[in-house]
């Protein structure tokens, strides 16, 4: 599949046509067992084709989390790449939530992985880690500007443990987070609307003096079961909410295993968040 516009504005396009939602698909062995399948790579299958076949075509955008695909080896991976796939052709953007992140030609190969356009877990956009630094996440960075893809950079994560690096001040200045919303903000200077270099803020942050103005999607996970609501989107974004991607897991798949109820989670969900990011 070839991606006709850089993925910001593809992005873009999708929020506008289907709702700002991201659906997070996290196969937990505890959803396998609540939807009534086994915790092996057939109950993982019927999880993901389930939610695919459900979602695809009113979501706008998902985020497969790869740790749970992971967890099953090959089979499980098999079924991520597959799943990839069928998003995109039913017009989803697909985010995999893989955070890789390593040195330079290390990180290269995760690039080709994910990125290039016929790699084989080719997705619109990956979440990375800047670790090892901003500049090594340059081979991916150059990657997804020749793939028309994204890259979502962790900055303030929604876990509490985060602030402890997070909030450090580098030796030139900035706290970390401030030195990757600065290398993010650098990265989208020549977008109009919004660039494909996104950042990952947590929605459960509850409040930041950092400058979110990036150009980019700051993509927000933490609603529902990890208790952001659409009113703290508000709070933690202010101006920059209108370029919020929020993302929920857990609390839209307990709905399922019914094709309808997963629907109607999602309509709902996505409506509430219509309405705050003024879609
Ligand atoms: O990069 C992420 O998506 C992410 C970053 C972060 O700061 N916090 C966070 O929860 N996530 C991911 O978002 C998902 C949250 O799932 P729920 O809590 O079930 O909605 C998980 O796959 C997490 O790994």
């Amino acid at each position: 599949m070839s991606n006709n516009k850089p993925f910001g504005a593809r992005l873009r396009a999708a929020m506008d046509t289907r709702g700002p939602l991201c659906v997070g698909i996290d196969p937990h062995a505890h959803l396998l067992d609540a939807w009534d399948l086994p915790d092996t790579a057939e109950g993982l299958a019927a999880f993901t084709y389930g939610v695919v076949d459900a979602l695809a075509d009113q979501v706008a955008v998902f985020k497969p989390q790869s740790a749970f695909f992971e967890r099953f080896g090959s089979a499980g991976i098999a079924v991520l790449e597959q799943a990839t796939i069928q998003l995109r052709e039913a017009g989803a953007l697909v985010i995999i939530d893989a955070k890789r992140g390593d040195i330079g030609t290390t990180m290269a190969g995760y690039a080709s992985a994910y990125l290039a356009e016929k790699g084989p877990l080719a997705c619109d956009a990956l979440t990375v880690s800047p670790y090892l630094g901003f500049g090594s996440l340059q081979p991916a960075i150059d990657e997804a500007r020749a793939a028309g893809a994204g890259l979502f950079v962790l900055a303030l994560t929604s876990n509490p443990e985060g602030p402890q690096f997070q909030s450090a001040r580098t030796t030139d200045g900035p706290t970390v987070a401030g030195a990757v919303l600065d290398g993010l903000r650098e990265l989208n200077a020549d977008t109009d609307d919004l660039g494909s270099f996104g950042a990952v803020v947590g929605a459960t942050i509850s409040s930041t003096t950092e400058n979110l103005d990036i150009h980019g999607p700051l993509l927000a996970p933490g609603l529902g079961a990890q208790g952001g609501t659409p009113e703290s989107l508000t709070k933690v974004f202010g101006a920059a909410v209108r370029n919020v991607v929020p993302a929920s897991s857990r609390e839209i798949l307990a709905a399922g295993p019914n094709p309808t109820a997963l629907r109607q989670a999602a309509t709902r969900t996505n409506d509430a968040y219509r309405t705050v990011l003024g879609y």
